[in-house]
This record gives C-alpha cells, structure tokens and sequence, in this order.
C-alpha cells in the first residue's frame, strides 16, 4: 500500500492566478489606449503638432514600448503559479537510494576566503545521505596550494563534525554558522552534560581548524595566489596518515572527497565556470559516477541536511522522473539584514518567477543549489548501436570515460591502491586543458560555453530538448550563501550577469527563433524576458532625462490634465506598483521591499543593465573577449556596518557614480523650474506629469542626495564625483545636447 502514496505534491495557486490574469488583460488595454494615443498624435496634422518636436516624442514612445513588451514577456512568469510539498519518509529504504556527486567550485582564494569554502565543502560531507552514496568533488579553478591544504585539514576536522551531527541530530551542518549562532535551543542534544561536554570538545577543534587554515594563507604567502596556469592535480583526500585513529574514537564513514584542479594555459580558452564544471564531469565519471549531482558555488553551504531526501522525492517519483532533469532550490542568503537595500535576496525571482516557470515547464537553472541528472549532460549522443570511434569523437578519447557513459548507472568506486593510481592518472588526462579539443564539450555536451550565463543557457538548451524541472522552496532555506552587500560588487555582477544574458538573447539561442524547440510559447517568453530584461536600461534612461530636458526647453511630452487621455498615465503607473505591492506583501515583504527593489531596479538599469548591454553587443562585433570576474565574498568592516546601518556604500568606481549622480541632478533642476513655473505662471495643467516623473525620481534618490550633501562615512559620495557632474557632465554634455538634439 505505502509505495501508492506520493513522494510530492503540487499545488496550485488558484487565487493567484485569477488575479494575475486579471491584471494582464486590464493593464493590457491600458497600454493599447496609451499606444492609441501616441500614435494618433503622431498622425495629427494639426498646429499643435507641428509646434511640437518629433524627437522627445519618438523617443519616449519607444521607451513605453519596450517597456511595455518586456512587461507582456514578464506575464507569462504570472501565468501558472504554483509550489510544492515533500514527503521525504515515503522514500524508499536507504540503501536503495541512488548514489549523488556533489560539485564545488572555487576559483580564487583571495576573493572566496578559503575558509569559507571549507565550511560549504564540510557541510556537503555531512548532508543527511548514505555516507556511501555521497562523493565531494571540489573544483579548484585557481589550482592554489592553500585550498589543496584546506581541504585535507577540513576532511580532519570532519572526522569529528559528522559523528558529533549524528549523534545529537544537529541540524545546521556548516560549522561556522553552527557556531556563530545565538540560540543552540533546537539541537536536540539540548542541555544534556553529554551535549555540552561534546559540543566545547568540537567547539575547540573547529577553533584549531580554523586557525590552521588561515595560518596556512601566512605560511604559503604567495604560493597560494589563484594562478592561470598550471598543471592538472586530482587528488583523492585520504587524511594524515600520521594521525594517530585512537584520537577519534569513533571511526566515522565518510563520503569520498576529490581535490581537483583543471590543467589551465594561457594559450587555452578555459571557460571560466562552465569548463571547471565539465572537468568535472569527466573525472567524477571514472572515479564515482553517480547518476545524480548536486552543484554548488563555494559560498553556498547545505543549511538544511535534508535537501537530497527532499529532491529525492521528485527524481524517484515515476510520473516526473523521466523526464526530469533537475530540481532547483531557491538561493538564499545569510548575510541579508532586514532592510535589504540592495534587493540582494532575489526576491521576486526565488519567489514569483521561478514558481512561476515551475507551473510551466519548469524553472531556469540557476548556477547552484540544484540535483541533476547526469544523463542530461550527453546530449543525444549515446544511444543504443553508436559507434565507438563516433562517441570519442564527440567526448573525447578516452576509454575510462567511455564506459562511464555507456553504464552510467554503475558506479566505477575506488577499491585497492593500484587502480586508484590508475584512475587517477585517467582523471588527470581528462582533466587537461585540451582534452576536450575538437570535441562536442561546451557545445552540446556538459555546460555550454556560449555565454558567461552558462547555467541559464544549460538549462535553457535542456528544455528544449524536451527535458523539464521542478523548483522547491520551503521557509528553512537548503542552501545559503554570500550575498553582495555593497554597491561595487552588486553592479559588477550585474554588468557580467546583464551581459551574459544578452549574449543568448542576441545569438543563435534567443528564445523566440531557437529550434527545434519543445518548449511551450509561455516557457519561451519567460526566457525571452530574462534574456531582454537589461534591455530596460534604454526606457529608464530615456525617462529620466528626455521630459526633464523637454520641461526646461518649454517642451510638453504628455496629455494636459484635462485630456481624456490623461488619466492613463497615472493609471499605468498605480496600476503596476500596486500588482507589484501585492506580489511582495503574499510573498512575506514589506513596504520597504518595495522601496527598495524599486530603487536597485533604476540603479542597476542606469548603470550595469547598460555596461551589460554595450558589453555584450560589443563581443557580438567581436570587439571586446568574454570575461568573468568572481564575485567578491569577502567583507570589510566598514562595509558591514554600513550594510547594517542601511546606507549605500558608495566607495565604487566613478563609471557608476557620475550616472547616477548627474541624472539626480538633472531631475533636480528640472523639479525646480517645474515648480517655479507651477508657481510663477500657474500651467500646471500643462506639466503635471513631466513634474511628477522628475519628484518620483528625486525621491528614490534620496540616497544619493543623503550621499552627496550628509553623510559623513566613508561610503559616502566623493565630492570629487558631484563637482565632475555639477561642472562637467550636466551642464555641458546633458543641457546643451537636451536643447540642440531634442528640439526637431
Ligand atoms: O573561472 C571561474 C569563475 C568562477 N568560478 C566559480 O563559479 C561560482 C560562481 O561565481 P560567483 O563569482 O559567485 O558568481 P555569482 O555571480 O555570484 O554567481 C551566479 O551567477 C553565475 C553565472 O554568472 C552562476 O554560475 C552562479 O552559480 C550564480 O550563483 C563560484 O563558486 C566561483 O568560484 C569558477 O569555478 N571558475
Ligand atoms: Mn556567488
């Protein structure tokens, strides 16, 4: 009777879905009114017309229409909203569980404190799983002898954390956070003088650990800098064989643990992520080859042990599984304060969107935090009858890995010391820097290298095929990790995140024309929106410079209050920001959220949707070569305190400062003589709107105004910046070019 009980439930939001489509079509006609009236106006043969310029006008009419396509796209995420349950106990017994390789990778010590990385390898080694079934690989794109190091003093260290976990069922699996936490009240050992004792014991040993690591960085100084060149290194982590085993009392069973440093030239493309990955593939291959992996950046440590039991319950259910090629959990953060005023939780994308794709055919890959199968990775390729000599030439030579593929579900484990030397060597031709020359790697096999968007790509190219994927999101988080908590870093990853994804947009790959595709048209314009959404930048910066240029040249660009037409501007605009109210108060914000998310949407569309836009259009002209700097993850305090305090750091570069800075002024002037004019000749029929635009902006930069004329700190605005705009940018670059260009 039991195996009759489902391993997961769907639900579907049905109120939600009412709403929403609702709001579509009501909005929907607002904007055809909208469009109605602009284009009636540009056919208008009347004095008014021609008195009026055609430039501002084209121009902001353009900007309602992108935007208004890109929000069309973005309905299609409100279409289906749905989530789902597990029953994890309902899973078969545990040795009936399919095996899992775990893959994390690293690139930089410098960037991602070696440290940091252990914890999220610790935290995968005592995931709640046969300890059999699991097998850590870590990628280390650096090839930096330190995180080597690290990672034979973390496996030490592991021989205590895991049976500690075990026997007193800690939950929080990653020690730095178990440590670091102020209530221990949910351990189940509680206040047992067991407990207790164990828990100073391993407190103690976490300690050594820790300054051990960051000893280490002293010791190796520069040797243990991330360097782009160097050989291949596949290292099975084995332990100190001069630690004496009467140290641990128990000898626990550990998951196998895999160093492995990709061969890098700089004479090779290396591919940054995507090629660390598809190392990865081949040498866990021939060493486990377990049918399912779980991905993971090096800041995302496993905070909920149970996240394979739970995807468990999707990949073994018989109505999903076969077609099923991963299921994503939601990234989250640890390090998010409750005024999140970088909008750096993602909310709307971990929420709304990704349920949203979830009700389709399934969300986007996500870079991390998902179980795949790895099947999903060979293409089309093998099947029953190919020649031999054919599947070489499209994987690669070697014979190890060819019979990985053929069986892939019979693991290939480690047993005595001579073929683990054999299987090393084999590891470490597959992975070096050429290996995969000439073959179908990075184009239909493993991750594509198309894009610095590698997972969106992936994922995109999988369903395509055909293949879907299931998103699972519950209140405790199964992964967290390192949010970008300043504006440098936010905008930097903007800029390689905006670009990537234009990068698919403008290729062979744009949603819309990629094919054979068997893709729903709704599944295609959520991807169509992702990979257009930095397209925004052209809109938001049409609107906050051409009404405000227009209004001070004398120049009305929209309905006077008493034209009928009037009120669809106003409607459109409460019409958007009370859905997006709405969204954010059934997903658990606040008014603040809004605030906020408001507020990064206009910066980041200012200044890194932009970059990413020219950057990408530059490598398609071939202008400009792809790159990918790791996101920074390591903070300062200054930094933190600023972060905690809800000011905007502004220590960034003056690329993104100068934009901002100028447009707030451009709208500061413009409100003024708006206001003056208001006041002076009394038309406040006439600029009502052009008024209104420059006062909402003005608002939502009351951090930059805070920046420039009150803080104090050093994030504040250099002064340096305001007076390069106040002399410079606005009054002889934006005025003169406003009143020259605008007025035809
Ligand atoms: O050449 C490289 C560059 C990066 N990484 C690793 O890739 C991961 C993601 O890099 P990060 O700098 O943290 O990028 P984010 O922008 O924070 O990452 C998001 O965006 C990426 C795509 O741009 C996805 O791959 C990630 O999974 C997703 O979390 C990290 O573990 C890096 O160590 C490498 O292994 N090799
Ligand atoms: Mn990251």
């Amino acid at each position: 009777m039991a195996d009759l009980q489902p391993l997961n439930l769907l639900h579907v939001h049905k109120s939600n879905i009412i709403i929403n489509r609702a709001h579509t079509l009501l909005h929907s006609i607002a904007i055809a009114f909208l469009i109605y009236y602009r284009v009636s106006f540009l056919f208008q043969n009347d004095k008014e017309t021609r008195s009026t310029p055609t430039w501002p006008w084209l121009l902001v009419f353009f900007s309602e229409l992108l935007l208004s396509f890109i929000w069309l796209l973005g309905q299609a995420f409100k279409w289906r909203r749905v989530s789902r349950t597990v029953f994890p106990e309902r899973l078969p017994e545990d040795d009936k569980l399919p095996a899992i390789d775990i893959f994390i990778c690293t690139v930089d010590p410098n960037r991602e404190p070696t440290i940091g990385v252990m914890n999220t390898v610790i935290s995968a080694l005592s995931l709640d799983y046969p300890p059999e079934k699991l097998h850590v690989y870590l990628s280390d794109d650096g090839g930096s002898s330190l995180t080597l190091k690290g990672m034979r003093e973390a496996w030490e260290f592991a021989k205590w954390w895991i049976p500690f976990c075990n026997k007193f069922r800690i939950q929080d699996r990653c020690p730095e956070a178990y440590f670091s936490a102020i209530s221990l009240a949910d351990d189940v050992g509680g206040n047992s003088d067991e407990f207790l004792k164990q828990r100073e014991i391993i407190k103690q040993k976490y300690q050594e650990f820790k300054e051990r690591v960051n000893g280490l960085k002293e010791i190796l100084g520069d040797a243990c800098s991330a360097s782009g060149d160097h050989p291949p290194v596949v290292e099975v982590i084995e332990g100190n064989p001069h630690d004496s085993k009467a140290q641990v009392l128990e000898q626990p069973i550990l998951p196998l643990l895999v160093y492995v440093s990709r061969e890098k030239r700089p004479s090779q493309p290396q591919h940054f992520k995507a090629g660390a990955l598809n190392a990865l593939l081949r040498v866990s291959g021939v060493i486990s080859n377990s049918p399912y992996i779980l991905m993971l950046d090096c800041d995302m440590y496993c905070n909920d042990p149970t996240s394979a039991r739970q995807a468990m319950c999707f990949h073994l259910d018989p109505k999903l599984s076969s077609s099923l090629a991963f299921v994503q959990f939601p990234q989250r953060f640890h390090n998010i304060a409750t005024n999140d005023i970088y909008d750096c939780q993602y909310r709307s994308t971990y929420t709304v969107l990704w349920q949203g794709m979830d009700g389709l055919e399934g969300p986007v890959l996500s870079g991390t935090g998902f179980y795949i199968k790895r099947v999903c990775f060979c293409g089309d390729y093998v099947q029953e009858g190919t020649d031999l000599m054919e599947l070489k030439s499209y994987f690669g030579p070697s014979n190890e890995f060819m019979k990985s593929i053929l069986h892939y579900n019979k693991p290939n484990l480690i047993n005595n010391r001579e073929s683990t030397n054999s299987l090393i060597k084999e590891a470490k031709f597959l992975a070096s820097s050429t290996y995969a020359d000439q073959t179908k790697w990075g184009k239909d096999v493993g991750f594509l290298y198309y894009a610095v968007a590698e997972d969106y790509l992936t994922g995109f190219t999988l369903q395509c095929k055909g293949w879907t994927s299931v998103f699972h999101a519950t209140s405790m988080p199964q992964f967290l990790g390192t949010a970008t908590t300043n504006l440098n870093d936010l905008l930097t990853q903007g800029i390689r995140w905006s670009s990537g994804l234009m990068d698919v947009g403008l290729s062979k790959f744009c949603p819309f024309i990629y094919g054979p595709s068997k893709m729903s048209f709704h599944g295609k314009m959520c991807y169509a929106e992702l990979s257009f959404f930095p397209l925004y930048c052209l809109p938001l910066w049409c609107f906050a410079t051409v009404p405000q240029l227009c209004l001070l040249n004398g120049t009305s660009i929209y309905p006077e209050v008493s034209n009928p037409f009037f009120i669809i501007f106003p409607f459109i605009f409460m019409s958007s920001s009370i859905k997006l109210l709405y969204e954010i108060f059934i997903t658990g914000g606040s008014y603040r959220s809004w605030i906020n998310e408001q507020r990064i949407w206009m910066i980041k569309s200012i200044t890194s949707h932009l970059y990413g836009c020219l950057d990408a259009f530059m490598k398609r002209i071939g202008m400009r070569k792809t790159s990918f700097l790791a996101t920074n993850k390591v903070d300062d305090d200054e930094q933190v305190m600023l972060y905690k305090k809800g000011l905007i750091d502004f220590r960034t570069s003056a690329m993104f400062l100068a934009p901002l800075v100028t447009l707030m002024m451009l709208n500061m002037v413009s409100f003024v003589v708006g206001m003056a004019r208001l006041i002076l000749v009394g038309d406040l029929e006439k600029w009502f709107l052009q008024v209104s635009i420059s006062f909402y902006i003005l608002v939502m930069s009351y951090p930059i105004m805070e920046g420039i004329l009150i803080r104090k700190d050093k994030g504040r605005i250099p002064p340096s910046i305001t007076i390069f705009s106040a002399s410079v940018t606005l009054p002889l670059i934006f005025l003169p070019l406003g009143s020259r260009f605008l007025m035809y």
